[in-house]
């Protein structure tokens, strides 16, 4: 069986035309038009209110636009495709604490596979591999109640990943996450993203999320400030005031070494900005660097 039977990569997976929508008398998004290509990895960034969650919300079907069309895979997603377009979408909230039906881990990954309608032993199958890769094993007979923060979140991405979607939306979903397993929880999406082509759209603040996608649209005000490589983007110091975003790590240490007379360039990479320092130390020439100015 095909992984995301219902994607392919010559339609987009997602397009919004024209949208405008309206929360209480706030206009949130002002005629957005986007087209995400299937398979792409997007990162979504803007400041708070910019309306990064309205915009998954839509693109979920959890909202209405009242002016323009969302396309998912070619079909209108409002209209009598409806429920079969979003079964195709996974989307995980900031909290966990909303998203468990069971009364075990293993319940919860199974709740939605059972409204597939799937037999018990693939269910089964998806249970043990999604527990697997995201270290839920010893979890799996636990209440979700018993969970602490990281771990409920891990166990409502294991249910949402067993439906196989073919756009997954996390919004803020890393935030309670420690250091260690955030790490684990990129590796894991670029390899969903690489070899299985799943769709992904991340919600962060968080600069090393941001950094890991292939496109990074920056919202501000409802509308795209900037749409981009997010290497070329998180460069630009406008953009990341704008945003409220700080400079990445690498970046600060590349400019703070520019200002004592240490040029070597601009990267969003620590290891290439060690790289780059180690080779300038071995070369003898940062002595010479420094007094030529
Ligand atoms: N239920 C609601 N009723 C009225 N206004 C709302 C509602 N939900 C959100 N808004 C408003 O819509 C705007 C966009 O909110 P949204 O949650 O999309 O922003 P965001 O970019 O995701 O922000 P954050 O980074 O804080 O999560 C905000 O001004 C917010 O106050």
């Amino acid at each position: 069986m095909p992984y995301f039977p219902n994607s392919d990569n010559k339609t987009a997976a997602i397009q919004l035309n024209n949208i405008s929508l309206t929360r209480g008398k706030q206009a949130v998004l002002k005629q957005l038009t986007l087209e995400i290509p299937a398979g792409q990895w997007v990162a979504l960034a803007g400041c708070n209110g910019s309306g990064k969650s309205s915009l998954a919300r839509l693109i979920n079907g959890l909202l209405q636009a009242e002016q323009g069309e969302i396309v998912i895979h070619g079909k209108r997603l409002h209209s009598e495709h409806f429920f079969d377009i979003r079964s195709q979408i996974g989307y995980l909230f900031a909290s966990p604490d909303d998203q468990f039906f069971g009364l075990t881990v293993r319940d919860d990954i199974a709740f939605g596979l059972e409204n597939l309608a799937l037999a018990r032993e693939l269910i089964e199958q998806r249970i043990e591999h999604y527990a697997q890769l995201l270290g839920l094993i010893p979890l799996l007979d636990r209440h979700p109640a018993t969970l602490s923060g990281g771990q409920k979140q891990r166990a409502a991405l294991a249910a949402v990943l067993a439906m196989e979607p073919s756009i997954l939306i996390l919004d803020e979903a890393t935030s309670m996450l420690d250091s260690s397993f955030r790490d684990d929880f990129l590796t894991l999406l670029t390899q969903l993203n690489r070899e299985q082509q799943l769709t992904i759209i991340t919600i962060s603040h968080d600069i090393k999320e941001l950094a890991a996608a292939d496109r990074l649209i920056m919202l501000h005000d409802g509308t795209v400030l900037a749409d981009g490589k997010p290497d070329v983007l998180l460069k630009r110091q406008h953009l990341l005031n704008t945003c409220r975003l700080e400079a990445p790590y690498a970046l600060q240490l590349c400019r703070e070494l520019k200002l004592h007379g240490i040029d070597i360039g601009e990267s969003l990479d620590e290891q290439e900005v060690l790289s780059k320092l180690w080779a300038l130390l071995s070369s003898k020439s940062l002595t010479a660097t420094r007094s030529s100015r």
